[in-house]
């Protein structure tokens, strides 16, 4: 045996990695699904980056989704989270928007997966981001909006939080204005035990009573009947939008630069009259909250970027 006064010494071992959480691509490229070591997951269409599932880590789902939604890319995801953009509904007469589909091109559109990120001090989060541009619009979409943009839209997933950061850039040599939402449907057991707080004296266009101005008293939103309500809340975006079901508080929205919120549940008729709901009962077990930038315009200058965002908080 060779004698080695200089043997290395053994090295020292490698400190493990915290784990991390998994992202899969799947469905031919068209889904990205991220699941948190501590069992928490979110999936995401392409088509539209709709947010699809977002489960606790029990595997509780916390969105509602159509049974009859179509995820093929021939209509926008009846459910999860569909994404807004350039207008809310549509605008007869916003000149630059009034050719648009209802509800913009974004969520009719297929979106890039740009990759993952994790939050350093956090290793038990994780944020994937996606992109749309003026580029990745079929032609048919570019004519009808002929503006050059940027969209980078972010969705973080933590054990106890979901948000979706949406950021609007003006890539071309002339303003425009949009408007934008995060249409989530929350699953809830039963509407009509339902309650919204944090909206409370706030102004709102009720659109099931010819778009009239009205305000809220000061009670929380109950449900009895078609709901579709734009509401500016008087307390501003930082302070919390909660969805209580049965008396127990289950979602917390907080917003960022988001003035609006759109309360949307379609009841009996409304329902029937979508091929895409499914069950017909379905509307007892959803209640759409949106956070979004709908009442005015956000006028974008050359190079100018807005961004908007959403966190929804498990309580
Ligand atoms: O059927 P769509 O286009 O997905 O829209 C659903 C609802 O979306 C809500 O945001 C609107 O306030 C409603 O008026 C609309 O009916």
């Amino acid at each position: 045996m060779v004698d080695r006064p200089n043997k290395p010494s053994a090295l020292a071992a490698t400190p493990s990695l915290p784990p991390q959480a998994q992202v899969t691509i799947s469905d031919g490229s068209s889904r990205v699904t991220a699941v948190l070591p501590t069992g928490e997951s979110v999936e995401i269409l392409l088509y539209g980056a709709t947010v699809l599932s977002w489960k606790d880590a029990s595997g509780d789902e916390k969105l509602w989704l159509s049974e009859g939604a179509k995820l093929d890319g021939t209509k926008a995801v009846r459910g999860g989270i569909p994404l807004v953009f350039p207008v809310f509904g549509t605008a007869p007469d916003h000149e630059a928007t009034s050719k648009l589909p209802q509800h913009g091109f974004a969520r009719n559109s297929r979106w890039e997966f740009l990759g993952k990120s994790s939050n350093e001090s956090s290793s038990n989060s994780v944020k994937l981001d996606f992109g749309l541009s003026s580029e990745n619009l079929d032609e048919a979409a570019r004519q009808l909006w002929p503006y050059k943009f940027g969209l980078l839209y972010s969705v973080t997933l933590a054990p106890e939080s979901l948000s979706t950061v949406l950021v609007i850039t003006n890539e071309g040599d002339v303003p425009f204005e949009c408007q934008t939402l995060l249409h989530t449907y929350f699953k809830i057991k039963d509407i009509s035990s339902v309650q919204v707080t944090g909206l409370e004296d706030s102004p709102f266009h009720d659109k099931v009573d010819g778009v009239k101005d009205k305000t809220q008293s000061s009670d929380p939103i109950t449900f009895s009947g078609e709901t579709d309500r734009v509401y500016t809340p008087v307390k501003g975006p930082g302070h919390p939008v909660v969805i209580t079901d049965g008396g127990v508080a289950k979602f917390r929205v907080v917003r960022d630069n988001l003035d609006d919120v759109v309360v949307w549940n379609p009841w009996v008729d409304k329902s029937a009259g979508m091929g895409d709901f499914q069950p017909k009962d379905g509307w007892k077990n959803m209640v759409c909250v949106e956070a979004g930038a709908v009442s005015t315009w956000q006028k974008l200058e050359k190079g100018d970027a807005f961004e908007g965002a959403q966190t929804i908080y498990l309580n």
